[in-house]
Protein backbone atom coordinates (compact mmCIF):
# COMPACT_ATOMS: atom_id res chain seq x y z
CA UNK A 1 0.00 0.00 0.00
CA UNK A 2 2.93 2.44 0.66
CA UNK A 3 3.74 4.47 -2.21
CA UNK A 4 6.81 4.28 -4.22
CA UNK A 5 8.98 6.89 -3.31
CA UNK A 6 10.99 7.43 -6.00
CA UNK A 7 8.06 7.77 -8.51
CA UNK A 8 8.10 11.01 -10.60
CA UNK A 9 6.30 13.82 -9.28
CA UNK A 10 3.89 13.80 -12.02
CA UNK A 11 3.12 10.32 -11.59
CA UNK A 12 3.07 9.50 -8.39
CA UNK A 13 -0.16 7.63 -7.46
CA UNK A 14 -2.28 8.37 -4.15
CA UNK A 15 -1.97 5.29 -1.94
CA UNK A 16 -5.69 4.94 -1.94
CA UNK A 17 -5.63 3.16 -4.59
CA UNK A 18 -5.59 5.65 -7.44
CA UNK A 19 -8.32 8.08 -8.78
CA UNK A 20 -6.05 11.18 -7.90
CA UNK A 21 -7.72 14.12 -8.38
CA UNK A 22 -10.90 13.23 -9.31
CA UNK A 23 -12.04 15.73 -6.97
CA UNK A 24 -10.46 18.86 -7.93
CA UNK A 25 -11.43 21.65 -5.33
CA UNK A 26 -11.99 24.90 -7.77
CA UNK A 27 -10.05 28.05 -6.55
CA UNK A 28 -12.08 30.22 -4.64
CA UNK A 29 -11.16 34.35 -5.38
CA UNK A 30 -9.84 35.95 -2.01
CA UNK A 31 -9.95 32.99 0.59
CA UNK A 32 -8.33 34.28 3.56
CA UNK A 33 -7.30 30.99 5.92
CA UNK A 34 -7.75 32.37 9.17
CA UNK A 35 -4.27 30.86 10.67
CA UNK A 36 -1.86 33.16 8.27
CA UNK A 37 -2.77 36.52 8.56
CA UNK A 38 -0.16 37.60 10.80
CA UNK A 39 2.43 35.51 8.85
CA UNK A 40 5.84 36.56 8.13
CA UNK A 41 7.42 35.15 5.40
CA UNK A 42 10.84 35.35 5.60
CA UNK A 43 12.95 38.04 3.39
CA UNK A 44 11.63 39.08 0.08
CA UNK A 45 8.03 36.90 1.23
CA UNK A 46 7.53 39.05 4.29
CA UNK A 47 7.63 42.28 1.69
CA UNK A 48 5.76 40.72 -0.98
CA UNK A 49 3.28 39.24 1.36
CA UNK A 50 2.62 42.46 2.89
CA UNK A 51 2.09 44.20 -0.25
CA UNK A 52 0.09 41.61 -1.54
CA UNK A 53 -2.20 41.58 1.56
CA UNK A 54 -6.07 42.09 1.28
CA UNK A 55 -5.55 45.42 3.88
CA UNK A 56 -2.71 47.04 1.88
CA UNK A 57 -3.92 45.62 -1.51
CA UNK A 58 -3.91 49.03 -3.05
CA UNK A 59 0.27 48.97 -2.82
CA UNK A 60 -0.05 45.75 -4.73
CA UNK A 61 3.17 45.19 -7.06
CA UNK A 62 3.40 41.51 -8.24
CA UNK A 63 -0.18 40.03 -8.24
CA UNK A 64 -3.51 40.92 -9.82
CA UNK A 65 -5.28 42.90 -8.17
CA UNK A 66 -8.29 41.52 -6.84
CA UNK A 67 -6.48 38.33 -5.83
CA UNK A 68 -3.56 37.89 -3.56
CA UNK A 69 -2.12 34.36 -5.18
CA UNK A 70 1.47 34.34 -3.39
CA UNK A 71 -0.19 35.15 -0.37
CA UNK A 72 -3.04 32.88 -0.34
CA UNK A 73 -1.00 29.84 -2.03
CA UNK A 74 1.61 30.53 0.64
CA UNK A 75 -0.99 30.76 3.56
CA UNK A 76 -2.96 26.99 2.36
CA UNK A 77 0.59 25.54 2.40
CA UNK A 78 2.06 27.24 5.64
CA UNK A 79 -2.13 25.98 7.05
CA UNK A 80 -1.13 22.24 5.97
CA UNK A 81 2.46 22.44 6.87
CA UNK A 82 1.34 23.87 10.26
CA UNK A 83 -1.35 21.60 11.22
CA UNK A 84 0.68 18.15 9.55
CA UNK A 85 3.36 19.23 12.04
CA UNK A 86 0.99 19.54 15.25
CA UNK A 87 -0.19 16.67 14.65
CA UNK A 88 2.40 14.01 14.27
CA UNK A 89 4.10 16.27 17.24
CA UNK A 90 1.29 14.87 19.08
CA UNK A 91 0.89 11.82 17.61
CA UNK A 92 4.58 10.49 19.26
CA UNK A 93 7.79 9.15 17.35
CA UNK A 94 6.78 5.62 18.22
CA UNK A 95 3.37 5.99 16.11
CA UNK A 96 4.30 8.60 13.34
CA UNK A 97 5.55 5.91 10.69
CA UNK A 98 6.12 6.93 7.21
CA UNK A 99 2.78 5.13 6.17
CA UNK A 100 1.05 7.63 8.70
CA UNK A 101 2.76 10.51 7.57
CA UNK A 102 1.60 10.59 4.01
CA UNK A 103 -2.01 8.83 5.30
CA UNK A 104 -2.17 12.22 7.39
CA UNK A 105 -0.95 14.48 4.39
CA UNK A 106 -3.05 13.27 2.41
CA UNK A 107 -6.24 13.73 5.02
CA UNK A 108 -5.06 17.46 5.24
CA UNK A 109 -4.76 18.28 2.37
CA UNK A 110 -8.29 16.98 0.83
CA UNK A 111 -9.70 18.30 4.42
CA UNK A 112 -8.28 21.98 4.11
CA UNK A 113 -10.00 23.30 0.96
CA UNK A 114 -13.10 21.35 2.10
CA UNK A 115 -13.04 23.08 5.06
CA UNK A 116 -11.09 26.33 5.44
CA UNK A 117 -14.62 28.71 4.73
CA UNK A 118 -17.22 26.40 6.33
CA UNK A 119 -19.03 27.27 9.72
CA UNK A 120 -17.89 30.91 9.77
CA UNK A 121 -14.51 29.95 9.17
CA UNK A 122 -14.31 27.73 12.38
CA UNK A 123 -14.89 24.29 10.67
CA UNK A 124 -11.15 24.13 10.08
CA UNK A 125 -10.28 24.63 13.71
CA UNK A 126 -13.16 22.31 14.54
CA UNK A 127 -11.62 19.77 12.93
CA UNK A 128 -8.45 20.32 14.03
CA UNK A 129 -9.30 20.60 17.71
CA UNK A 130 -10.86 17.21 17.37
CA UNK A 131 -7.60 15.99 15.38
CA UNK A 132 -5.46 16.52 18.27
CA UNK A 133 -7.69 15.07 20.99
CA UNK A 134 -7.35 11.69 18.83
CA UNK A 135 -3.64 12.36 18.67
CA UNK A 136 -3.60 13.15 22.38
CA UNK A 137 -5.31 9.62 23.04
CA UNK A 138 -2.52 8.07 21.30
CA UNK A 139 -4.66 6.79 18.42
CA UNK A 140 -3.39 5.85 14.96
CA UNK A 141 -3.41 8.11 12.11
CA UNK A 142 -6.08 6.23 10.20
CA UNK A 143 -8.07 7.69 13.33
CA UNK A 144 -7.12 10.69 13.37
CA UNK A 145 -7.75 11.42 9.69
CA UNK A 146 -11.09 9.92 10.09
CA UNK A 147 -11.43 12.63 12.81
CA UNK A 148 -10.40 15.71 10.27
CA UNK A 149 -12.41 14.27 7.48
CA UNK A 150 -15.41 14.08 9.49
CA UNK A 151 -16.38 17.49 9.70
CA UNK A 152 -15.96 17.82 5.98
CA UNK A 153 -18.26 15.14 5.13
CA UNK A 154 -20.90 16.27 7.44
CA UNK A 155 -21.01 19.38 5.41
CA UNK A 156 -21.24 18.07 2.66
CA UNK A 157 -17.87 19.54 1.31
CA UNK A 158 -16.56 15.70 0.58
CA UNK A 159 -18.23 12.73 0.12
CA UNK A 160 -17.34 8.94 0.98
CA UNK A 161 -15.77 8.30 -2.54
CA UNK A 162 -13.65 10.84 -2.17
CA UNK A 163 -12.39 9.56 1.57
CA UNK A 164 -12.30 5.76 -0.25
CA UNK A 165 -9.91 6.70 -3.54
CA UNK A 166 -8.40 9.20 -1.89
CA UNK A 167 -7.29 8.55 1.12
CA UNK A 168 -7.82 4.71 2.12
CA UNK A 169 -10.60 1.88 2.73
CA UNK A 170 -9.57 1.55 6.12
CA UNK A 171 -10.33 5.27 7.04
CA UNK A 172 -13.35 5.23 4.53
CA UNK A 173 -14.52 2.15 7.47
CA UNK A 174 -14.31 3.96 10.52
CA UNK A 175 -15.97 7.12 9.21
CA UNK A 176 -19.12 4.71 8.15
CA UNK A 177 -18.65 3.37 11.26
CA UNK A 178 -19.05 6.33 12.99
CA UNK A 179 -21.72 7.77 11.00
CA UNK A 180 -23.56 4.46 12.17
CA UNK A 181 -22.20 5.43 15.67
CA UNK A 182 -23.90 8.54 15.40
CA UNK A 183 -27.20 7.84 14.99
CA UNK A 184 -27.20 5.22 17.85
CA UNK A 185 -28.97 7.52 20.19
CA UNK A 186 -32.22 7.61 17.88
CA UNK A 187 -32.77 4.01 18.65
CA UNK A 188 -34.34 4.40 21.81
CA UNK A 189 -37.37 5.81 22.45
CA UNK A 190 -36.54 7.08 26.06
CA UNK A 191 -32.90 7.47 27.53
CA UNK A 192 -33.43 6.05 30.92
CA UNK A 193 -30.52 4.42 32.74
CA UNK A 194 -30.98 0.74 31.51
CA UNK A 195 -31.44 1.94 28.33
CA UNK A 196 -28.35 3.94 28.52
CA UNK A 197 -26.36 0.86 29.50
CA UNK A 198 -27.64 -1.46 26.95
CA UNK A 199 -27.24 1.14 24.24
CA UNK A 200 -23.17 1.48 25.58
CA UNK A 201 -22.28 -2.15 25.50
CA UNK A 202 -24.21 -2.52 21.81
CA UNK A 203 -21.78 -0.04 20.86
CA UNK A 204 -18.50 -1.65 22.41
CA UNK A 205 -19.94 -5.03 20.77
CA UNK A 206 -20.97 -4.16 17.68
CA UNK A 207 -19.26 -1.00 16.33
CA UNK A 208 -15.56 -1.28 15.30
CA UNK A 209 -14.23 0.22 18.65
CA UNK A 210 -11.68 2.76 17.01
CA UNK A 211 -14.99 3.93 15.49
CA UNK A 212 -16.28 5.05 19.08
CA UNK A 213 -13.54 6.45 20.46
CA UNK A 214 -13.54 8.80 16.83
CA UNK A 215 -17.18 9.39 18.25
CA UNK A 216 -16.12 10.55 21.78
CA UNK A 217 -13.35 13.16 20.29
CA UNK A 218 -16.26 14.89 18.29
CA UNK A 219 -19.09 14.77 21.00
CA UNK A 220 -15.86 16.44 23.04
CA UNK A 221 -16.14 19.06 20.05
CA UNK A 222 -19.77 20.02 19.88
CA UNK A 223 -20.04 20.22 23.86
CA UNK A 224 -17.24 22.66 23.88
CA UNK A 225 -19.37 24.49 21.09
CA UNK A 226 -22.87 23.62 22.06
CA UNK A 227 -23.32 27.45 22.78
CA UNK A 228 -24.68 28.06 19.17
CA UNK A 229 -27.39 25.55 19.38
CA UNK A 230 -30.54 26.58 20.36
CA UNK A 231 -31.44 25.60 24.12
CA UNK A 232 -33.81 22.87 23.58
CA UNK A 233 -30.80 21.49 21.66
CA UNK A 234 -28.31 21.49 24.29
CA UNK A 235 -30.38 19.59 26.71
CA UNK A 236 -30.96 16.64 24.29
CA UNK A 237 -27.57 16.61 23.62
CA UNK A 238 -25.99 16.98 26.99
CA UNK A 239 -28.84 14.63 28.38
CA UNK A 240 -27.10 12.18 26.07
CA UNK A 241 -23.60 12.73 26.54
CA UNK A 242 -24.19 12.12 30.27
CA UNK A 243 -26.28 8.71 29.68
CA UNK A 244 -24.20 7.30 26.68
CA UNK A 245 -20.84 9.03 25.80
CA UNK A 246 -19.08 9.82 29.10
CA UNK A 247 -19.62 6.31 30.84
CA UNK A 248 -18.61 5.08 27.52
CA UNK A 249 -15.41 7.06 27.62
CA UNK A 250 -14.38 6.39 31.10
CA UNK A 251 -14.97 2.20 30.06
CA UNK A 252 -12.32 2.45 27.44
CA UNK A 253 -10.20 4.15 29.92
CA UNK A 254 -10.31 7.95 28.48
CA UNK A 255 -11.14 9.04 31.56
CA UNK A 256 -9.95 12.83 31.35
CA UNK A 257 -12.08 13.48 28.51
CA UNK A 258 -14.97 11.81 30.45
CA UNK A 259 -14.80 14.61 33.38
CA UNK A 260 -14.48 17.31 30.61
CA UNK A 261 -17.87 15.18 28.82
CA UNK A 262 -19.65 15.46 32.40
CA UNK A 263 -18.65 18.86 32.96
CA UNK A 264 -19.91 20.24 30.32
CA UNK A 265 -23.20 18.39 29.55
CA UNK A 266 -24.03 19.22 33.81
CA UNK A 267 -23.31 22.41 33.31
CA UNK A 268 -25.61 22.91 29.96
CA UNK A 269 -28.52 20.46 31.84
CA UNK A 270 -28.28 21.68 35.03
CA UNK A 271 -26.87 25.32 35.82
CA UNK A 272 -28.61 26.22 38.85
CA UNK A 273 -27.30 22.80 40.75
CA UNK A 274 -24.02 23.17 38.91
CA UNK A 275 -23.61 26.33 40.56
CA UNK A 276 -24.95 25.74 44.38
CA UNK A 277 -22.96 22.20 44.25
CA UNK A 278 -19.47 24.37 43.07
CA UNK A 279 -20.50 27.13 45.73
CA UNK A 280 -21.29 24.36 48.19
CA UNK A 281 -18.06 22.33 47.50
CA UNK A 282 -15.79 25.22 47.15
CA UNK A 283 -16.94 27.34 50.39
CA UNK A 284 -15.84 24.09 52.67
CA UNK A 285 -12.69 23.01 50.28
CA UNK A 286 -9.62 24.53 52.18
CA UNK A 287 -11.06 23.11 55.47
CA UNK A 288 -12.12 19.95 54.32
CA UNK A 289 -8.57 19.35 52.63
CA UNK A 290 -6.81 20.42 55.86
CA UNK A 291 -9.68 17.71 57.42
CA UNK A 292 -8.61 15.09 55.25
CA UNK A 293 -4.80 15.59 55.68
CA UNK A 294 -5.19 15.52 59.50
CA UNK A 295 -7.60 12.62 59.25
CA UNK A 296 -5.20 10.42 57.47
CA UNK A 297 -1.96 11.70 59.99
CA UNK A 298 -4.43 10.15 62.43
CA UNK A 299 -5.57 7.19 61.61
CA UNK A 300 -2.07 6.13 60.15
CA UNK A 301 -0.69 6.78 63.49
CA UNK A 302 -3.41 4.73 65.49
CA UNK A 303 -2.67 1.84 62.88
CA UNK A 304 0.63 1.70 63.40
CA UNK A 305 0.74 1.54 67.44
CA UNK A 306 -1.98 -1.11 66.98
CA UNK A 307 0.23 -4.60 68.19
CA UNK A 308 -1.51 -7.21 66.54
CA UNK A 309 -1.97 -4.92 63.19
CA UNK A 310 1.59 -4.46 63.35
CA UNK A 311 2.63 -8.21 63.93
CA UNK A 312 0.57 -9.01 60.38
CA UNK A 313 0.95 -6.11 58.10
CA UNK A 314 4.52 -4.83 57.22
CA UNK A 315 3.50 -1.62 55.54
CA UNK A 316 0.06 0.27 55.43
CA UNK A 317 -0.10 3.63 53.23
CA UNK A 318 -3.54 5.98 53.46
CA UNK A 319 -4.95 8.03 50.45
CA UNK A 320 -6.93 10.91 50.79
CA UNK A 321 -9.02 12.80 48.64
CA UNK A 322 -12.17 15.22 48.52
CA UNK A 323 -14.87 14.44 46.25
CA UNK A 324 -15.09 16.46 42.63
CA UNK A 325 -17.53 18.70 41.66
CA UNK A 326 -19.05 16.36 38.80
CA UNK A 327 -18.79 12.82 40.71
CA UNK A 328 -21.03 14.65 43.33
CA UNK A 329 -23.37 16.01 40.68
CA UNK A 330 -23.46 12.18 39.46
CA UNK A 331 -24.48 11.00 42.55
CA UNK A 332 -27.24 13.46 43.34
CA UNK A 333 -28.79 13.39 39.64
CA UNK A 334 -28.46 9.07 40.29
CA UNK A 335 -30.99 8.67 43.20
CA UNK A 336 -31.98 12.50 44.31
CA UNK A 337 -29.75 12.41 47.23
CA UNK A 338 -28.58 16.07 48.70
CA UNK A 339 -25.45 16.90 48.68
CA UNK A 340 -25.18 16.32 52.50
CA UNK A 341 -26.42 12.83 51.78
CA UNK A 342 -23.29 11.70 49.84
CA UNK A 343 -21.07 9.54 51.46
CA UNK A 344 -17.92 9.68 50.04
CA UNK A 345 -17.58 13.53 50.07
CA UNK A 346 -14.27 13.12 52.03
CA UNK A 347 -12.84 9.97 51.58
CA UNK A 348 -9.85 7.76 52.53
CA UNK A 349 -8.18 4.81 51.71
CA UNK A 350 -5.76 2.61 53.62
CA UNK A 351 -3.93 -0.24 52.08
CA UNK A 352 -2.48 -2.55 53.82
CA UNK A 353 0.44 -5.49 53.03
CA UNK A 354 0.11 -8.14 55.07
CA UNK A 355 3.88 -10.02 56.12
CA UNK A 356 4.53 -12.85 54.01
CA UNK A 357 5.82 -15.55 57.41
CA UNK A 358 6.33 -18.27 55.19
CA UNK A 359 3.03 -20.33 55.60
CA UNK A 360 0.38 -20.52 53.50
CA UNK A 361 -1.86 -18.28 55.57
CA UNK A 362 -3.49 -15.00 54.14
CA UNK A 363 -3.42 -12.35 56.72
CA UNK A 364 -4.93 -9.84 54.46
CA UNK A 365 -8.53 -10.28 54.85
CA UNK A 366 -7.57 -10.24 58.92
CA UNK A 367 -5.71 -7.05 58.64
CA UNK A 368 -9.01 -5.89 57.14
CA UNK A 369 -11.13 -6.33 59.88
CA UNK A 370 -8.30 -5.67 62.52
CA UNK A 371 -8.49 -2.11 60.16
CA UNK A 372 -12.35 -1.37 60.52
CA UNK A 373 -12.19 -2.37 64.34
CA UNK A 374 -9.93 0.35 65.04
CA UNK A 375 -11.81 2.66 62.86
CA UNK A 376 -14.63 2.08 64.93
CA UNK A 377 -13.26 2.84 68.13
CA UNK A 378 -12.32 6.21 67.30
CA UNK A 379 -15.08 7.89 65.18
CA UNK A 380 -19.22 7.07 64.77
CA UNK A 381 -19.74 4.50 62.40
CA UNK A 382 -22.83 5.30 60.12
CA UNK A 383 -25.32 2.49 60.84
CA UNK A 384 -26.71 0.70 57.72
CA UNK A 385 -23.86 1.95 55.27
CA UNK A 386 -20.79 -0.56 55.63
CA UNK A 387 -20.00 -2.78 52.55
CA UNK A 388 -17.56 -6.03 53.16
CA UNK A 389 -16.61 -6.62 50.16
CA UNK A 390 -13.66 -8.91 51.34
CA UNK A 391 -15.81 -11.45 52.80
CA UNK A 392 -17.84 -11.14 49.88
CA UNK A 393 -15.94 -10.10 46.80
CA UNK A 394 -18.33 -8.51 43.97
CA UNK A 395 -19.55 -10.38 41.39
CA UNK A 396 -16.73 -8.67 39.11
CA UNK A 397 -13.58 -10.09 41.62
CA UNK A 398 -13.28 -6.27 43.42
CA UNK A 399 -12.62 -6.53 47.09
CA UNK A 400 -12.63 -4.03 49.89
CA UNK A 401 -13.67 -2.74 52.69
CA UNK A 402 -16.48 0.07 53.14
CA UNK A 403 -16.83 2.12 56.10
CA UNK A 404 -19.07 5.30 56.18
CA UNK A 405 -18.31 7.88 59.28
CA UNK A 406 -19.88 10.63 60.59
CA UNK A 407 -17.08 13.28 61.77
CA UNK A 408 -19.23 16.58 62.49
CA UNK A 409 -18.86 17.67 66.34
CA UNK A 410 -21.34 19.42 68.41
CA UNK A 411 -22.35 22.72 66.55
CA UNK A 412 -20.49 21.60 63.02
CA UNK A 413 -22.13 19.65 60.70
CA UNK A 414 -19.47 18.13 58.70
CA UNK A 415 -20.25 16.16 54.70
CA UNK A 416 -20.04 12.51 55.51
CA UNK A 417 -16.03 10.45 54.98
CA UNK A 418 -15.89 7.23 53.40
CA UNK A 419 -12.89 4.89 54.37
CA UNK A 420 -12.12 1.70 51.97
CA UNK A 421 -10.11 -0.55 53.31
CA UNK A 422 -8.14 -3.08 51.63
CA UNK A 423 -4.49 -5.02 50.67
CA UNK A 424 -2.56 -4.20 48.51
CA UNK A 425 -3.05 -7.18 46.10
CA UNK A 426 -6.74 -5.74 46.43
CA UNK A 427 -5.96 -2.61 45.27
CA UNK A 428 -3.83 -3.54 42.55
CA UNK A 429 -7.09 -5.68 40.92
CA UNK A 430 -9.57 -2.63 41.86
CA UNK A 431 -7.10 -0.06 39.89
CA UNK A 432 -5.83 -2.27 37.04
CA UNK A 433 -7.63 -5.69 36.72
CA UNK A 434 -11.16 -6.54 35.23
CA UNK A 435 -12.70 -4.57 38.20
CA UNK A 436 -10.66 -1.77 37.35
CA UNK A 437 -11.73 1.86 38.02
CA UNK A 438 -12.28 3.34 34.41
CA UNK A 439 -14.74 -0.40 33.65
CA UNK A 440 -16.01 0.59 37.18
CA UNK A 441 -17.03 4.15 36.42
CA UNK A 442 -17.93 3.06 32.74
CA UNK A 443 -20.50 0.87 34.21
CA UNK A 444 -18.92 -2.24 32.38
CA UNK A 445 -18.50 -4.49 35.67
CA UNK A 446 -19.23 -8.17 33.92
CA UNK A 447 -15.67 -9.28 34.11
CA UNK A 448 -16.00 -11.60 31.28
CA UNK A 449 -16.88 -8.71 28.87
CA UNK A 450 -14.12 -6.83 30.26
CA UNK A 451 -12.16 -9.69 28.93
CA UNK A 452 -13.53 -9.76 25.65
CA UNK A 453 -13.22 -6.21 25.10
CA UNK A 454 -9.70 -6.58 25.90
CA UNK A 455 -9.32 -8.85 23.04
CA UNK A 456 -10.97 -6.72 20.45
CA UNK A 457 -8.88 -4.03 21.19
CA UNK A 458 -5.91 -5.68 20.90
CA UNK A 459 -7.02 -7.52 17.63
CA UNK A 460 -7.93 -3.41 16.40
CA UNK A 461 -4.51 -2.69 16.99
CA UNK A 462 -2.51 -5.01 15.88
CA UNK A 463 -4.69 -5.19 12.35
CA UNK A 464 -3.88 -1.33 12.54
CA UNK A 465 -0.34 -1.85 13.19
CA UNK A 466 -0.14 -4.52 10.07
CA UNK A 467 -1.09 -1.13 7.97
CA UNK A 468 0.86 1.34 8.93
CA UNK A 469 3.93 -0.44 10.26
CA UNK A 470 6.96 0.78 8.15
CA UNK A 471 8.00 -1.04 5.38
CA UNK A 472 11.74 -0.98 5.07
CA UNK A 473 11.98 -1.93 1.24
CA UNK A 474 9.16 0.35 0.07
CA UNK A 475 9.80 3.37 2.42
CA UNK A 476 13.41 3.87 1.74
CA UNK A 477 12.96 7.36 0.45
CA UNK A 478 11.78 8.29 3.70
CA UNK A 479 12.86 6.37 6.36
CA UNK A 480 15.98 8.65 7.41
CA UNK A 481 13.93 11.57 6.83
CA UNK A 482 14.18 14.36 9.62
CA UNK A 483 11.58 16.36 9.03
CA UNK A 484 8.35 14.81 8.10
CA UNK A 485 6.66 17.68 6.39
CA UNK A 486 9.79 18.08 4.09
CA UNK A 487 9.30 14.55 2.73
CA UNK A 488 5.82 14.57 2.10
CA UNK A 489 6.44 17.67 -0.39
CA UNK A 490 9.60 16.35 -1.60
CA UNK A 491 7.60 12.80 -3.27
CA UNK A 492 10.57 12.19 -5.50
CA UNK A 493 13.36 12.04 -2.44
CA UNK A 494 15.86 13.97 -3.83
CA UNK A 495 16.31 15.94 -1.54
CA UNK A 496 14.30 19.26 -2.61
CA UNK A 497 11.00 20.32 -3.67
CA UNK A 498 10.94 21.36 -6.89
CA UNK A 499 8.09 24.01 -8.58
CA UNK A 500 6.49 20.40 -10.20
CA UNK A 501 6.19 19.13 -6.64
CA UNK A 502 5.16 22.65 -5.15
CA UNK A 503 2.45 22.63 -7.97
CA UNK A 504 1.13 19.60 -7.60
CA UNK A 505 0.70 20.46 -3.71
CA UNK A 506 -1.31 23.76 -4.11
CA UNK A 507 -3.34 22.44 -6.85
CA UNK A 508 -4.51 19.40 -4.49
CA UNK A 509 -5.19 22.46 -2.06
CA UNK A 510 -7.19 24.58 -4.88
CA UNK A 511 -4.81 27.09 -5.48
CA UNK A 512 -3.11 27.30 -9.07
CA UNK A 513 0.24 26.64 -10.47
CA UNK A 514 0.67 30.52 -10.47
CA UNK A 515 0.72 30.29 -6.83
CA UNK A 516 3.36 27.73 -6.95
CA UNK A 517 5.43 29.95 -8.44
CA UNK A 518 4.84 32.88 -6.44
CA UNK A 519 5.56 31.16 -3.46
CA UNK A 520 8.53 29.35 -4.72
CA UNK A 521 10.20 32.75 -5.52
CA UNK A 522 9.26 33.83 -2.21
CA UNK A 523 11.14 30.89 -0.33
CA UNK A 524 13.91 30.02 -2.47
CA UNK A 525 16.58 32.39 -1.25
CA UNK A 526 19.17 31.29 -3.08
CA UNK A 527 16.72 31.54 -6.21
CA UNK A 528 18.17 28.00 -7.70
CA UNK A 529 14.72 27.10 -8.71
CA UNK A 530 13.63 24.31 -5.86
CA UNK A 531 13.62 24.18 -2.23
CA UNK A 532 15.98 23.14 0.20
CA UNK A 533 15.53 21.87 3.52
CA UNK A 534 17.39 24.50 4.88
CA UNK A 535 14.78 26.88 3.02
CA UNK A 536 11.77 25.07 3.61
CA UNK A 537 12.93 24.95 7.41
CA UNK A 538 13.11 28.84 7.64
CA UNK A 539 9.66 28.83 6.16
CA UNK A 540 8.45 26.37 8.77
CA UNK A 541 9.79 28.47 11.52
CA UNK A 542 7.68 31.68 10.34
CA UNK A 543 4.83 29.35 10.20
CA UNK A 544 5.63 27.97 14.07
CA UNK A 545 6.08 31.93 14.96
CA UNK A 546 2.87 32.56 13.61
CA UNK A 547 0.68 29.68 15.13
CA UNK A 548 2.41 30.83 18.81
CA UNK A 549 1.43 34.42 18.00
CA UNK A 550 -2.44 33.40 16.66
CA UNK A 551 -4.52 32.85 19.88
CA UNK A 552 -7.91 33.29 18.43
CA UNK A 553 -7.66 30.12 16.48
CA UNK A 554 -5.51 28.69 18.38
CA UNK A 555 -8.18 26.58 20.70
CA UNK A 556 -6.69 23.03 19.38
CA UNK A 557 -3.12 23.17 20.47
CA UNK A 558 -3.78 24.15 23.91
CA UNK A 559 -6.65 21.32 24.52
CA UNK A 560 -6.21 18.21 25.70
CA UNK A 561 -2.41 17.39 26.56
CA UNK A 562 -2.71 17.78 30.19
CA UNK A 563 -6.52 16.86 30.37
CA UNK A 564 -6.39 13.98 28.30
CA UNK A 565 -4.32 12.39 30.42
CA UNK A 566 -5.32 8.75 31.20
CA UNK A 567 -6.50 7.30 34.45
CA UNK A 568 -5.77 3.60 34.69
CA UNK A 569 -3.18 1.60 32.71
CA UNK A 570 -5.62 -1.13 32.00
CA UNK A 571 -8.47 1.08 30.07
CA UNK A 572 -8.87 -0.27 26.39
CA UNK A 573 -7.21 2.76 24.73
CA UNK A 574 -4.59 2.05 26.85
CA UNK A 575 -4.45 -1.54 25.83
CA UNK A 576 -4.50 -0.48 22.04
CA UNK A 577 -1.79 2.34 22.27
CA UNK A 578 0.48 -0.59 23.69
CA UNK A 579 -0.63 -3.10 21.16
CA UNK A 580 -0.13 -0.76 18.22
CA UNK A 581 2.47 0.85 19.64
CA UNK A 582 4.52 -2.93 19.54
CA UNK A 583 3.67 -3.69 16.92
CA UNK A 584 4.43 -0.75 14.92
CA UNK A 585 7.77 -1.39 16.51
CA UNK A 586 7.94 -5.09 14.91
CA UNK A 587 9.17 -4.48 11.16
N1 LIG B 1 -12.43 -0.14 41.08
C1 LIG B 1 -13.64 -0.38 41.59
N2 LIG B 1 -14.11 0.40 42.58
C2 LIG B 1 -15.32 0.12 43.12
C3 LIG B 1 -16.11 -0.95 42.61
N3 LIG B 1 -17.26 -0.97 43.31
C4 LIG B 1 -17.20 0.02 44.22
N4 LIG B 1 -16.03 0.70 44.12
C5 LIG B 1 -15.56 1.84 44.93
O1 LIG B 1 -16.24 1.83 46.15
C6 LIG B 1 -17.05 3.01 46.32
C7 LIG B 1 -18.30 2.72 47.09
O2 LIG B 1 -19.01 1.65 46.50
P1 LIG B 1 -20.17 0.91 47.30
O3 LIG B 1 -19.72 0.71 48.70
O4 LIG B 1 -20.59 -0.28 46.50
O5 LIG B 1 -21.29 2.00 47.41
P2 LIG B 1 -22.37 2.50 46.36
O6 LIG B 1 -23.65 1.86 46.69
O7 LIG B 1 -21.89 2.37 44.97
O8 LIG B 1 -22.36 4.01 46.70
P3 LIG B 1 -23.19 4.73 47.82
O9 LIG B 1 -24.61 4.61 47.40
O10 LIG B 1 -22.66 6.14 47.75
O11 LIG B 1 -22.90 4.06 49.13
C8 LIG B 1 -17.26 3.49 44.92
O12 LIG B 1 -17.55 4.86 44.94
C9 LIG B 1 -15.92 3.18 44.30
O13 LIG B 1 -14.96 4.13 44.70
C10 LIG B 1 -15.59 -1.75 41.53
O14 LIG B 1 -16.20 -2.69 41.04
N5 LIG B 1 -14.34 -1.41 41.06
N1 LIG C 1 -12.31 6.29 49.68
C1 LIG C 1 -11.41 6.79 48.82
N2 LIG C 1 -10.20 7.18 49.25
C2 LIG C 1 -9.29 7.65 48.42
N3 LIG C 1 -9.49 7.81 47.10
C3 LIG C 1 -10.69 7.46 46.60
C4 LIG C 1 -11.71 6.94 47.44
N4 LIG C 1 -12.79 6.67 46.65
C5 LIG C 1 -12.47 7.01 45.41
N5 LIG C 1 -11.21 7.48 45.35
C6 LIG C 1 -10.49 7.93 44.17
O1 LIG C 1 -10.94 9.23 43.83
C7 LIG C 1 -10.93 9.40 42.41
C8 LIG C 1 -12.28 9.94 41.96
O2 LIG C 1 -13.26 9.03 42.29
P1 LIG C 1 -14.77 9.45 42.40
O3 LIG C 1 -15.10 9.92 43.75
O4 LIG C 1 -15.15 10.35 41.27
O5 LIG C 1 -15.48 8.11 42.07
P2 LIG C 1 -15.60 6.81 42.88
O6 LIG C 1 -15.67 7.10 44.32
O7 LIG C 1 -14.51 5.88 42.49
O8 LIG C 1 -16.97 6.24 42.29
P3 LIG C 1 -18.47 6.71 42.62
O9 LIG C 1 -18.89 7.53 41.45
O10 LIG C 1 -19.20 5.44 42.74
O11 LIG C 1 -18.41 7.49 43.90
C9 LIG C 1 -10.57 8.04 41.83
O12 LIG C 1 -9.21 8.05 41.50
C10 LIG C 1 -10.82 7.08 42.98
O13 LIG C 1 -9.96 5.95 42.92
CA1 LIG D 1 11.99 16.58 -4.99
CA1 LIG E 1 16.74 27.16 -3.30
Amino acid sequence: MATAATTSAAAIPTAGGGGRRQHHHPRRPGLRPRHLHRLRLPAQAAAAAAASSPSTSSSSSSSSSSSTPAEGGGRLVAELVGAFNELTGRMGDGLATSSSSRLLFRALKLALPALRDGDGGRALARALAVAASLADLQMDAEVISAGILREALDAGAISMRDVKYEIGISTAHLLHESLRLKHAPSKLDVLDDESASALRKFCLSYYDIRAVILELALKLDMMRNLDCLPRYLQRIKSLEVLKIYAPLAHAVGAGNLSLELEDLSFRYLFPHSYDHIDQWLRSQETENNLLIDSYKKQLLQALKDDDELSQIVQDISIQGRYKSRFSTMKKLVKDGRKPEEVNDILALRVILEPRCDGSSLDWGPRACHKTHEIIQAMWKEVPGRTKDYVTRPKENGYQSLHVAIDVSEPGKMRPLMEIQIRTKEMHKFAVGGEASHSLYKGGLTDPGEAKRLKAIMLAAAELAAMRLRDHPASDQGDSNCTNRAFCQLDKNGDGRISIEELTEVMEDLGAGGKDAKELMHLLDANSDGSLSSDEFEAFQRQIELMRSLDDKDDRYRKILKEKLQTIDSAGLIQVYRKQLGDKLLVS
